[in-house]
């Protein structure tokens, strides 16, 4: 086991040891906001290098290595970034990939809040893979003297593949310091009207400028199906956010539909899936529909292209006339709020207040 160096604190003196026993030092509290990562730029090779890490990351792959590796090495990495750097390039914001321009927002917008609560929380964004990493994240934290540390992965639905590998990436990172610090988890929070709130009254705000379309597609992303059968409770999970959001929305069970979307690779993966549904539903005549993503907390290339732009343009060639994709709760300021309030929750017992 290599340990990364402790930070030295440098005495007053200027000398650089430190004296013992050690001065008290009050530890503080950190919070990472992780979210999937992303490619640092929309090109090829650097979304060859996303793909790669995040592809051979036996949680979200799980077929042996070696059956794997030239599957990933071959047809995937050698297309699969080609394809998709056009993609990318048409939803590219000024400061970077949407996912992590948004996730940097939400950890300055959780930040202020606290702090305006007089709260002394650091609060840093950590990518599973890519740029910031977790890591990075944590040993900043460390490194300003957080002995205490809630780890929130950005998914509301829990799933192996994102929530789970997120615990062990922070573990692992753990498992390298010497003076560890106390470590928690945020599990999920599916049906938490901290998160559900602020997505409905987004909606009804909507609604009520625009007016209400025949449908509510509520779109979440997909899994193997087998994961599923493994014990993933995530399809649970995306159901019953369903559930809870058409309630608050009044909805009954004909005014709404659950899809699952962005399925990868040939095997089956939870249906029904969205882009040939909301394309029957189109030739059916359901010609005016509203998709949200309840699943994505900020928007990315699975929301603004997938389906914003590809479904978008798949139901409109199938009949369908009006077509709104209600973007994700990204930094909105309700959701700051709720977020902010789910965060602090978390931190009972810990030192936030800041000695009088
Ligand atoms: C919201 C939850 C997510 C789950 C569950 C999830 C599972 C999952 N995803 C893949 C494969 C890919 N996902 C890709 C992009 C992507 N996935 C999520 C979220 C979840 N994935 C997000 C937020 C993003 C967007 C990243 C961005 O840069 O904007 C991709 C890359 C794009 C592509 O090649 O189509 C892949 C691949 C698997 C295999 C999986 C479960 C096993
Ligand atoms: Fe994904
Ligand atoms: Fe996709």
């Amino acid at each position: 086991m290599r340990f990364w160096p402790e930070p030295k604190r440098a005495r007053a003196d200027g000398k650089r040891f430190l004296t013992w026993p050690e001065p008290f030092v009050r530890p503080r509290v950190g919070v990472v906001l992780v979210n999937l990562g992303t490619p640092e730029a929309p090109t090829a090779p650097a979304i060859r290098k996303y793909l790669r890490e995040f592809l051979s990351d036996p949680r979200v792959i799980e077929i042996p290595k070696l059956l794997w590796w030239p599957i990933l090495n071959g047809p995937i990495l050698l297309a699969r970034p080609r394809k998709l750097a056009p993609r990318y390039q048409s939803i590219w914001m000024e400061g970077g990939s949407p996912l992590l321009v948004y996730t940097q927002r939400q950890t300055a917008g959780v930040q202020r809040i606290l702090s305006d609560r007089g709260l002394d929380v650091q609060v840093e964004t950590g990518m599973r893979y890519g740029k910031p990493s977790i890591q990075n994240a944590m040993l900043k934290l460390r490194d300003s003297g957080c002995e205490h540390i809630l780890v929130v992965p950005m998914y509301p639905q829990y799933a192996s593949s994102t929530t789970a590998t997120v615990v062990d990436e922070a573990t692992r990172v753990a498992g390298h310091m010497r003076n560890q610090p106390a470590l928690r988890f945020v599990k999920r929070f599916h049906t938490d009207p901290r998160f559900l709130q602020p997505l409905a009254d987004k909606i009804s705000a909507l609604w009520q400028a625009q007016g209400r379309p025949q449908k509510l597609v509520m779109s979440f992303h997909g899994l193997p199906r087998q994961c599923v059968d493994m014990g993933d409770p995530y399809c649970r999970d995306s159901y019953e956010t369903a559930r809870a959001l058409a309630a608050l929305l009044g909805l009954n069970d004909d005014q709404y539909l659950v899809t699952f979307q962005s399925r990868f690779g040939p095997a089956k993966w939870l249906e029904p899936y969205t882009e040939p549904t909301l394309e029957k539903l189109a030739q059916q005549g359901v010609t005016e529909i509203d998709v949200v993503c309840p699943g994505f907390l900020a928007d990315c290339l699975e929301t603004l292209e997938e389906i914003s732009i590809e479904v978008r343009e798949t139901f409109l060639h199938a009949g369908g006339k009006q077509f709104r994709y209600i973007p994700a709760l990204n930094d909105d300021p309700a959701w700051m709020l709720g977020l902010a309030d789910l965060v602090e929750s978390q931190l009972q017992g810990w030192p936030t207040r800041l000695a009088k």
